[in-house]
């Protein structure tokens, strides 16, 4: 049995077989971003309706995550994870580890996770570890400078940004590193890789090749065409099934993604609730300050 069964046997987004029975809560606390894919649209505030990633009826702060997951808790017993997955990347926000903190010390039986592009996960690894994150969900979409630049515009790194091939090398060498450090802490890794048919579906299997020895789980999920890729187009049924099979053949495949909002509460198929939370608080719906580095 994997060393990791405690954690993957309740955890509905690491195990396919119980993904409509256990619930996971996403608090959505990132609001920045230090890359920029040419995919994510990120929608923040009342016109937030649509069911995708990225999209969040509001941020909540550090100071409200308390009251707000007993709350939730309440009303979806079945809770057992909670993430932090955006809207932003959750590297890239120091609420992510004071809301992680808060978790640690006042929900301390649910599994800490979070979701990240990966840029500080060679600076951060640690930190998660010691504040008892169990899931780290890395998202990598090619393990090739060239084909990545096509992805990712551009990297804030350091203070300074990086465009094209550039910012695309910084990226991959910081994914690998941190990913291979947080296997190291004992993290588990799930990489979600998006199938951009145009850009790496030949390239997929490569990125499962290159991690097959550091990650336990892959999802590969369908591009939801938007902002500057809104004129791609998304993989057939065919080609990600396809896809999933080749890769499969190195690292074991989720099928089971509902690419949820940065927001989701309770079962994969239930909704969203901060908007009711909000309302019965009295507070502003909107997101304060949006100040966010890529768009
Ligand atoms: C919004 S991101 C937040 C976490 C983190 N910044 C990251 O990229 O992993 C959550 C997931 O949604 C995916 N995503 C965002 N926009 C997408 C789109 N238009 N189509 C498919 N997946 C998308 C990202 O690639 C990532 O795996
Ligand atoms: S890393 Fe990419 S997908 Fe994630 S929030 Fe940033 S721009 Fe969006
Ligand atoms: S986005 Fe996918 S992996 Fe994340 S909570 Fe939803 S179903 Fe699970």
């Amino acid at each position: 049995m994997s060393k990791f069964a405690h954690i993957t046997k309740i955890h509905p987004c690491f195990n396919e077989k119980i993904h409509d029975k256990v619930g996971r809560i996403h608090l959505p606390v990132a609001l920045k971003c230090n890359i920029a894919c040419k995919f994510c649209r990120r929608s923040i505030g009342k016109e937030a309706c649509e069911q995708r990633p990225g999209v969040a009826r509001a941020i909540l702060k550090p100071e409200d995550v308390e009251s707000y997951l007993k709350r939730m808790l309440d009303k979806y017993p079945n809770i057992k994870v909670v993430g932090i997955a955006g809207p932003g990347d959750s590297l890239f926000n120091k609420e992510t580890f004071e809301t992680l903190k808060i978790i640690d010390e006042k929900f301390p039986n649910l599994i800490k996770c979070i979701s990240t592009n990966g840029l500080l996960l060679p600076k951060y690894y640690k930190t998660l570890a010691d504040l008892n994150v169990k899931t780290v969900t890395v998202t990598v979409n090619a393990i090739n400078p060239e084909i990545l630049k096509e992805i990712v515009e551009r990297v804030y790194y350091n203070k300074k940004i990086y465009k094209g091939i550039e910012g695309a090398e910084i990226l991959i060498k910081n994914q690998l590193e941190g990913i291979r450090k947080a296997y190291d802490e004992d993290l588990i890794i799930k990489i979600n890789t998006v199938l951009i048919p145009e850009i790496n579906k030949e390239h997929v299997v490569e990125i499962a090749k290159e991690l097959k020895d550091y990650a336990y789980i892959q999802n590969i999920i369908p591009l939801i065409p938007l902002y500057k890729m809104k004129n791609y187009r998304p993989p057939t049924c065919e080609e990600l099934k396809k896809v999933r099979e080749e890769a499969e053949k190195y690292l074991p495949q989720f099928r089971a993604c509902a690419q949820c909002r940065a927001d989701a509460v309770g079962l994969i198929k239930e909704k969203e609730e901060l908007k009711n939370y909000f309302k019965e608080q009295n507070k502003e719906l909107d997101v304060f300050e949006i100040k966010h580095f890529s768009h």
